[in-house]
């Protein structure tokens, strides 16, 4: 599904935004996961995560975001408006001792468009969510995989436990063994 039929980028993503909050809710229990660290990389996969955010806050979850390079697109500009509204902080760094202190870790740094190995900042980021020994789950892909191949031996990339596919699976996911919901335009998660 894409925009070329008739949807806006924009409802696509608040759809894609919604469905991977409604998977949260379910499977992890606000008690026991209340503090949730969004990280956003500079596409539409982080526009992904942003949009997430609100809808988790609805749902009584503490949300925070890190968000390192800031898409100056009008769409990306009114989410982050909304975000304010909403009273979501938003920060462009993270320490790791910061980074510990969430109870989840959502990864919505890179989605198909990603290629090559992520450079700075968002290889330290990965990193540091690799280090974090949370739960970690990822928006589409795990940021960093190769989105044709899947993760090679020595690729750097996050180490989520649960992955929300959009639309359809990525070709790179076909030997994917973790938890994986789809979620999107036309199937329920
Ligand atoms: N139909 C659609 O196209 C929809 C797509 N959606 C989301 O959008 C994602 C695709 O979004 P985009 O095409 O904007 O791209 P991505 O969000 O996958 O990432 C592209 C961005 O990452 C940067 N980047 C690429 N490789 C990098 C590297 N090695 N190191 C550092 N930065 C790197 C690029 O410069 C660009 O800024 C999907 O995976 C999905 O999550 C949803 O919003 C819903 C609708
Ligand atoms: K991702």
């Amino acid at each position: 599904m894409s925009d070329d039929v008739g949807y806006t980028t924009e409802q696509l993503m608040e759809l894609a935004g919604l469905s991977v909050s409604n998977v949260i809710f379910k499977e992890y229990n606000i008690k026991k996961f209340k503090k949730i660290l969004i990280c956003c990389g500079p596409g539409n996969n982080g526009g992904d995560g942003l949009v997430s955010a609100r809808h988790l806050k609805e749902f009584g979850y503490d949300i925070k975001i890190i968000y390192p390079k800031i898409n100056n697109k009008l769409l990306f500009t009114k989410l982050l408006k909304l975000l304010e509204h909403y009273q979501i902080p938003v920060v462009q760094s993270i320490t790791q001792e910061e980074l510990n202190q969430h109870d989840l870790i959502i990864d919505a740094i890179f989605g198909f468009s990603f290629k090559g190995e992520p450079r700075n900042p968002f290889d330290e980021l990965i990193r540091m969510i690799n280090k974090s020994n949370k739960a970690v789950i990822s928006i589409d892909v795990p940021s960093g995989y190769n989105i044709n191949i899947g993760d090679t031996t020595n690729s750097l990339y996050v180490d989520s436990e649960m992955n929300i596919s959009l639309m359809l699976p990525k070709e790179g996911l076909k030997n994917y063994k973790k938890k994986h919901y789809l979620g999107g335009r036309f199937l329920p998660t």
